[in-house]
């Protein structure tokens, strides 16, 4: 049992959070973690196939710009997070982090919560994370000196140090840790073995924060129509081959890193050995193919549990020989691995050398038979359990086996008996709740008159499945002897689960870089079957040929790439273009590859530069019907007030068909403020408009580019105007002269006497608008002036411009606006 530190003396100097002095306890009622159904809306959001108890611990020093210490602790993999978050009033990036890890409770101190006055971050968690079982655990939990003994305890002995070095200073996050750790054993009665937990410190600002509503319209994490489509960003990427592969996947899609050269290059690098590697590449997916989830089995280890009992024991011994077969396996990818040259795969075989696996191994073999291992039928893995424990070792346990066996013989005995004196062909079929039963087929069995010894009926379509009472008795002779040989065995488990408990460390890295091999290789198996090119990473996008990357796979030869280009002169850039002419996939795409460069993955493109973003948002309509309709610029206009408030110069933007869901002229007004908002705060915006109103009002301002998606109108069969989608990004505003929308309207067979009426009006309305537009010379030069300018200042910054590659592409889009732009002028 872990010996906990004892109660720290909380200082009461420290911030706000020292004047929460109170004599509460816990106040939830005391449950065993369990494994919650979820139902909230984020964890379906986020694509959560797998549930996870995290408990986290919450404290805040309260202020104009809050400090949020968290502590999540997760039982079902083993490891403590710890954050400290300088946030703002709305805790935006606290709140993100805690939606993102699913806590099943958060245990807040007794004064941020009733019976006092809740605190404004209490109530958000309360609103926003409603999923969540909220607690408050005794204010002298929340000891600074404690959590520090904790992480001395309980983190493996090499990282203490580093630990303590990332932790200095924060003050909340080590409080947080003491009251997470006290919060579980007071709750659960669980506790952990020392020198086992992995703790780290994750800082808020090395990760991406992807909106959560961005996930969901982005389609980051599972597809909008159905939950089980795999027709989602993660549903492209994840190929991995074990379970620890898939979670590392989502947790780095849920907040991409944002370090260049500590993670995203060093993935590259090894994306790239294994690509161009194709023998070394197939060698790891075959190996990879042998590892089940031996994180999991080794955090079950390390959890001390207050439980004895037969299956206490069986549990143990499976976990033993889970651990066996996953250090059996290892050693197939540290040969894999051989050949590798890059950083991170050298780094990841040298974490799999046998130095760190066979002394482990052989201290497993010591007790544990060689040829015995971990099976998945319950009959194979009752024997496997009952024989795991080497012969010779204690003689009434051998024994007990030799029992074991022969009463088995006697069971296939008594089975052949069967068949023959009742004339049936029984097959003798095993599960854990019935052990031993036979399965009889139908075929010259009278169901009318079935032999009254056959007991435990279950009629089946072409088989019965039955007992008989002798057959029962054998059972419960066998269950007594599997139980004793168990309980036998439980001397010899416990000290080999003491000793695996102090060797646990190296083990969970070994687990750690199989699962980022994994996630490459998943990367790999991508990139190899789709055309992706490697990523540079500067200050400046430019993408060359992109690709949505699910439509690109689904749509295979017939999608139109496009290019895209955003520096700080042109950071704000508005789409126009038709109905249906492929605006919104072309800047979702943007958000799509920018995630899918900072995660380490190839992108389908030509060739892709990307700079580090640290925020996406996106506000995407995707309820088109009437009756979300109804409070569509609600939900829209608080969106765009949550990304105004947020956003920054390192934040992308990806904001759809803004302002549709009120009045047009509103709606103009409404857009053309929040545009002129998004263009001040220098973050990369891509905005999709049907006003094209707008796009020509702010072609002026410097930093936005104007972009449409470009389509044809010819006339067709008997005279029919036809619509032809090009999805070609190009320079300029959409030509709203030419009516598309009223062509699309045609095209999909609206009525003539309706389309002439609407061509009409749009013609008046046009002629009116013509009357109005200024033409004073003096007006030209200034739109002449400006527009000089800003070529002067965009071939300025090409010319400093390291990317070479990607310099006469940009100079004849350049080149093609500025004639553009210039006829435009002259012709107003
Ligand atoms: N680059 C492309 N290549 C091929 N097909 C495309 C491309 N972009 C979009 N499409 C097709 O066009 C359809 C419409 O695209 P999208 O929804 O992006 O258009 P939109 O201009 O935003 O439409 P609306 O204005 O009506 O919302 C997509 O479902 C896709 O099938």
């Amino acid at each position: 049992m872990t010996q906990l530190p004892g109660p720290g003396t909380w200082r009461a100097a420290r911030a706000d959070c020292t004047a929460y002095i109170t004599t509460s306890t816990t106040t939830s009622r005391p449950t065993t973690p369990s494994r919650r159904s979820r139902n909230g809306a984020t964890p379906s959001i986020l694509g959560q196939s797998d549930s996870y108890d995290v408990v986290c611990a919450v404290s805040e020093a309260r202020g104009v710009t809050p400090t949020v210490g968290i502590a999540m602790v997760n039982l079902s993999l083993g490891e403590v997070t710890l954050s400290q978050i300088c946030d703002n009033q709305s805790y935006v990036k606290t709140i993100h982090k805690l939606q993102l890890a699913c806590p099943s409770r958060i245990v807040f101190m007794p004064s941020a919560c009733s019976p006092n006055e809740p605190s404004t971050f209490f109530s958000l968690v309360q609103r926003l994370i409603p999923e969540a079982e909220i607690s408050s655990h005794d204010r002298s939990a929340w000891s600074e000196s404690s959590g520090i003994e904790y992480i001395e305890h309980l983190a493996p002995e090499g990282d203490i140090g580093p630990i303590k070095v990332a932790i200095q200073g924060k003050y909340y996050a080590i409080c947080c840790l003491s009251a997470a750790m006290k919060y579980i054993d007071h709750q659960f009665n669980l506790s952990f073995s020392p020198q086992s937990l992995r703790i780290r410190y994750q800082p808020s600002e090395d990760t991406m924060m992807i909106d959560i509503s961005a996930m969901q319209s982005l389609e980051v994490m599972r597809n909008l129509k159905s939950a089980k489509s795999k027709e989602c960003l993660f549903g492209l990427l994840d190929h991995t081959l074990t379970p620890m592969g898939s979670r590392v996947l989502r947790n780095n899609m849920l907040q991409p890193p944002t370090d260049f050269d500590g993670f995203i290059k060093t993935r590259y690098d090894a994306l790239e050995e294994m690509v161009t590697n194709e023998e070394m590449f197939h060698e790891i997916r075959k190996a990879l193919e042998l590892f089940h989830d031996a994180e999991k089995t080794l955090t079950k280890l390390v959890i001390i549990r207050n439980t004895t009992g037969v299956f206490a024991v069986e549990e143990q011994i499976n976990h033993i020989l889970m651990i066996k077969s996953f250090l059996e396996s290892v050693p197939d990818l540290y040969r894999a691995l051989h050949p590798a040259q890059s950083d991170l795969l050298v780094k990841i075989r040298n974490l799999c050398r046998p130095e760190t696996t066979v002394p482990i191994l052989l201290n497993i073999k010591k007790v544990i038979e060689a040829d015995v291992t971990y099976m998945k039928s319950p009959l194979d893995l009752r024997n496997q359990r009952a024989f795991a424990v080497k012969s010779g070792i204690s003689g009434m346990l051998d024994v007990a086996r030799q029992t074991y066996r022969e009463l088995n013989e006697v069971i296939h005995i008594y089975s052949d008996k069967v068949s023959e004196d009742y004339r049936v062909a029984a097959s003798l079929k095993y599960d854990n709740r019935r052990l031993y039963w036979f399965r009889i087929p139908r075929v010259g069995l009278d169901m009318e008159a079935i032999p009254q010894d056959f007991i435990n009926v279950i009629p089946k379509k072409s088989y019965i499945e039955c007992q008989t009472l002798d057959l029962v008795k054998l059972n419960q002779r066998l269950l007594d002897t599997s139980n004793e040989i168990i309980m036998r065995s439980d001397a010899v488990i416990r000290g080999l689960v003491k000793e695996l408990r102090r060797q646990v460390s190296p083990l969970f890295r070994v687990c750690e870089s199989i699962a980022l091999v994994d996630m490459i290789s998943s990367f790999g198996q991508i990139t190899t079957t789709r055309d992706y090119v490697r990523p540079n990473i500067e200050d400046t996008l430019a993408l060359k040929s992109a690709r949505h990357p699910i439509l690109d796979k689904k749509m295979v030869s017939e999608y139109v790439p496009n290019d895209y280009y955003a520096t700080e002169r042109y950071r704000f850039h508005c789409v126009t273009g038709c109905n249906m002419s492929g605006k919104s996939t072309y800047i979702r795409s943007v958000a799509l590859l920018q995630i899918m460069a900072q995660i380490g993955c190839f992108v389908p493109a030509e060739f892709a530069t990307f700079p580090i973003i640290h925020n996406i948002f996106a506000r995407i309509s995707t309820q088109d019907n009437i009756e979300a309709n109804l409070s569509s610029f609600g939900v829209e206009m608080r969106e765009m007030a949550f990304i105004l408030k947020n956003i920054d110069n390192k934040s992308l933007a990806i904001i759809d068909e803004l302002g549709r869901g009120t009045s047009v002229r509103d709606g103009m007004a409404i857009a053309m403020a929040i545009s002129e908002a998004l263009i001040d705060t220098g973050a990369s915006i891509w905005f999709a408009t049907h006003f094209v109103e707008l796009a020509r009002v702010l072609a002026d301002r410097p930093g936005v580019l104007n972009l449409h998606l470009a389509s044809n109108t010819s006339v067709g069969d008997g005279g029919i105007p036809q619509l032809t989608m090009l999805y070609k990004a190009t320079a300029g505003t959409v030509d709203d002269e030419n009516h598309y929308g009223i062509a699309l309207a045609r095209a999909i067979g609206m009525p003539e006497s309706f389309i002439n009426c609407a061509e009409s009006v749009a013609n008046d309305l046009r002629k009116r608008r013509e009357s109005n537009r200024q033409s004073s010379e003096s007006y030209k030069e200034i739109h002449r002036r400006k527009l000089v300018l800003n070529l002067y200042e965009a071939i300025k910054q090409a010319n400093n411009s390291s990317n070479k590659e990607a310099l006469p592409g940009y100079l004849k889009r350049l080149q093609e606006e500025y004639i553009l732009r210039l006829t435009e002028i002259e012709e107003m």
